[in-house]
């Protein structure tokens, strides 16, 4: 496995198949790229399926074992289940989606290979959702988890963004997942760095502090040191070592995982980050929250996306804590990447990708 230079091994990738998104989400950060608003028809400069499964069969030589597809809407491709069932069998493969279209092919991605899902869900609050999404598309995502569990894919992780309109439905969101078996619940933390707006974020210490207090057992998972909180049903009265099963692991039929995403500000969260990016043109990028260091892998032989990944993997730095540093209590970008010096420009307009090729 390729570690980079503050000893992060890579052992997954990101893969960003469309920025095309049949919801409008008010904070959405599109992985990085902005905004997702736009023509929803496929468009040329997506990477092809070719591309793609080309990509996955170089970095699973390095070892890397788990793949996340995302967007953008990844189910607005029609090729997600050729994608899925053309990724290399070593790796885990996983789906970030906001539901929708789920209804109708869930079965199908998990024939092609698909073994987990997160859902996007903010709120249990009709009203609230529309506001968040600016889509009226409720019911849709409820079906679309519905169809996930049917399809087999339990537990269905809910991703809510934690911000100023959802924060009041978080106790709701946990009861929701303690109560319910085959449901997670995942609190991100609102990242104003791309999407703006920092006065939407609220101080996700006080969710932490909170769930610590409704939480029976608590756990840290290796990956960005995320804390998880396991939380029992109102009125079970079950606690501690109730919830353990044989194995010494959580009994879920038991009780609900809830995990909170709080990389902003967080050095620790990125000094744990053992991933890498690509955009859905085809640029690896070593970081979420930056574009200045992208590498095409557009008209790319084997040997050259290989030599790529390892020079994306070579120059990842941990975002917070070295790009940027903490100055008179403010977080500022380090001087020494303030002209690029990661090697990449900046991201380039659409006209300038590069185009696809067969290799
Ligand atoms: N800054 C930052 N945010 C992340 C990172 N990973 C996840 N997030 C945030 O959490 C959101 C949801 O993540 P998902 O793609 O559903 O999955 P995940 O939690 O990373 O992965 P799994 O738990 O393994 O499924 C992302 O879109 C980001 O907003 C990361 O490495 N850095
Ligand atoms: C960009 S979306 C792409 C996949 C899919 N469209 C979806 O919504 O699940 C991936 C995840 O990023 C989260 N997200 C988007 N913008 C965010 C922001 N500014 N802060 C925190 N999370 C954000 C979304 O809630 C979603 O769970
Ligand atoms: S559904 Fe996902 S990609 Fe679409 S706008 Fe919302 S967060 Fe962004
Ligand atoms: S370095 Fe930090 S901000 Fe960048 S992707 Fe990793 S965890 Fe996220």
């Amino acid at each position: 496995m390729l570690a980079d230079e503050f000893g992060r091994e890579v052992s997954g990738v990101r893969v960003s198949l469309t920025d095309r998104c049949n919801f409008d989400c008010v904070y959405c950060h599109n992985e990085g790229l902005g905004d997702t608003r736009g023509p929803m028809a496929p468009r040329e400069h997506e990477m092809s399926t070719d591309d793609v499964v080309r990509f996955l069969e170089v970095v699973a030589e390095f070892g890397v074992d788990s793949v996340k597809f995302t967007g953008g809407e990844p189910l607005l491709r029609d090729d997600l289940e050729e994608i899925v069932a053309r990724t290399p069998d070593e790796m885990e493969v996983s789906l970030t989606t906001n539901g929708t279209m789920l209804p109708g092919r869930a079965a199908d991605l998990v024939d092609a290979g698909l073994e987990r899902v997160n859902v996007s869900q903010d709120a249990l609050d009709e009203e609230t959702f529309k506001q968040v999404t600016q889509a009226a598309a409720y019911d849709a995502v409820m079906d679309g988890v519905d169809a996930a569990l049917s399809a087999g894919l339990a537990p269905v992780k809910l991703n809510m963004v934690v911000f100023e309109r959802t924060a009041g439905y978080v106790p709701e969101m946990v009861e929701h997942v303690a109560e319910n078996e085959g449901l997670r619940l995942q609190l991100i933390e609102y990242m104003p760095e791309i999407a703006g707006h920092p006065e939407w974020a609220i101080d996700i210490g006080r969710v932490h502090d909170w769930l610590a207090e409704q939480a029976d057992h608590v756990e840290r998972r290796e990956m960005h040191d995320r804390k998880r909180y396991w939380v029992t049903p109102e009125g079970s009265g079950l606690a501690g070592d109730d919830l353990l099963g044989d194995d010494g692991a959580v009994d879920e039929s038991k009780a609900g995982m809830v995990e909170i995403v709080d990389p902003v500000e967080n050095p620790t969260f990125c000094a744990n980050c053992h991933r890498v990016r690509v955009t859905h043109e085809g640029y690896l990028k070593g970081c979420l929250n930056r574009n200045d260091d992208l590498r095409p892998m557009g008209e790319m032989t084997r040997g050259e996306i290989r030599e790529t990944f390892r020079e994306t993997v070579a120059n990842r730095v941990p975002f917070y804590g070295e790009y940027m540093v903490e100055e008179d209590g403010e977080w500022v970008v380090d001087e020494k990447y303030l002209d690029g010096a990661a090697g990449g420009d900046a991201y380039p307009s659409v006209d300038e990708a590069p185009a696809e090729t067969d290799d």
